[in-house]
């Protein structure tokens, strides 16, 4: 196939006027006629470079525009992938993830939650009003360990908070606040009856296991849902 010059008439032109400056003795007409001719091609050269310039900025414009939507839309989806989208905590993936990360560096304690006997809450009240009664806690979870903790979903109404490089004694201190914080006020979406919830505590030393730590810390949630919920205990006091 045959290759298409874009500027066969230019280079035409161009020949012609190089033709005309070749020749010993031009006629000054032929002069005139080249230049025209050079002065015809030269300005609609100038106006396509300008339409193209000008499309090209404008194509510019719209890839960049694109780009910072894709970058919202990669950050939408990655916040999406590591939050719980009823109460925008993080999600069990991401706590763990972000335990893991904790433990490389630093010891840390743990404290797990579930919220006592939430299956009467849904049967009584109706399940939006169990899905607003758990925002409703993670946000009083939030007033309580705003900047000390990372506060994971875990479960249905189960929920982590990690507290990095904070020993077990205070962190059980934060529980009981935390523990209060929720029982201590009605809620607002449920202002029939208190809602209560059991905690178990436990600490992790760096470089150590986290799943090992999860698991004494849900022991000790067992023994206080065992020994009449709506109270904290730590590994050290669980009994076996
Ligand atoms: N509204 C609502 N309910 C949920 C959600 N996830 C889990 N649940 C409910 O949470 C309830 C958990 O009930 P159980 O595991 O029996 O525990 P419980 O009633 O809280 O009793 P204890 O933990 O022993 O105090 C179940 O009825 C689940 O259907 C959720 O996202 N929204």
């Amino acid at each position: 196939m045959s290759k298409v010059d874009l500027f066969e008439q230019e280079a035409l032109a161009l020949q012609r006027a190089n033709d005309v400056l070749a020749m010993a003795a031009p006629d000054p007409s032929a002069y005139r006629t080249a230049l025209q001719e050079l002065v015809q091609h030269y300005g609609q050269l100038m106006r396509q470079s300008r339409r193209l310039i000008s499309r090209s900025d404008r194509t510019e414009r719209e890839l960049n525009q694109l780009n910072a939507r894709l970058q919202q839309l990669s950050d939408e989806l990655d916040y999406k992938a590591r939050h719980d989208n009823l109460t925008g905590a993080l999600n069990r993936g991401a706590v763990f993830e972000r335990a893991h990360q904790v433990l490389q560096k630093s010891p840390m304690s743990l404290v797990v939650l579930d919220i006592d006997f939430f299956k009467r809450i849904n049967d009584e009240f109706g399940h939006p009003t169990g899905d607003a009664v758990i925002r409703e806690l993670v946000a009083r979870l939030r007033t309580t360990v705003d900047g000390v903790g990372v506060i994971g979903r875990v479960g249905g109404e189960e929920f982590t908070i990690l507290l990095p490089g904070m020993a077990l004694e205070p962190a059980v201190v934060l529980a009981g606040r935390i523990r209060q914080a929720i029982a201590g006020e009605r809620f607002g979406c449920l202002p029939a009856r208190p809602v209560t919830s059991s905690f178990g505590v436990a600490w992790a030393t760096a470089g150590s296991d986290f799943e090992q730590a999860y698991a004494r810390a849900d022991q000790a949630l067992y023994q206080a849902k065992r020994s009449g919920r709506n109270r904290v205990e730590s590994e050290e006091t669980v009994t076996g």
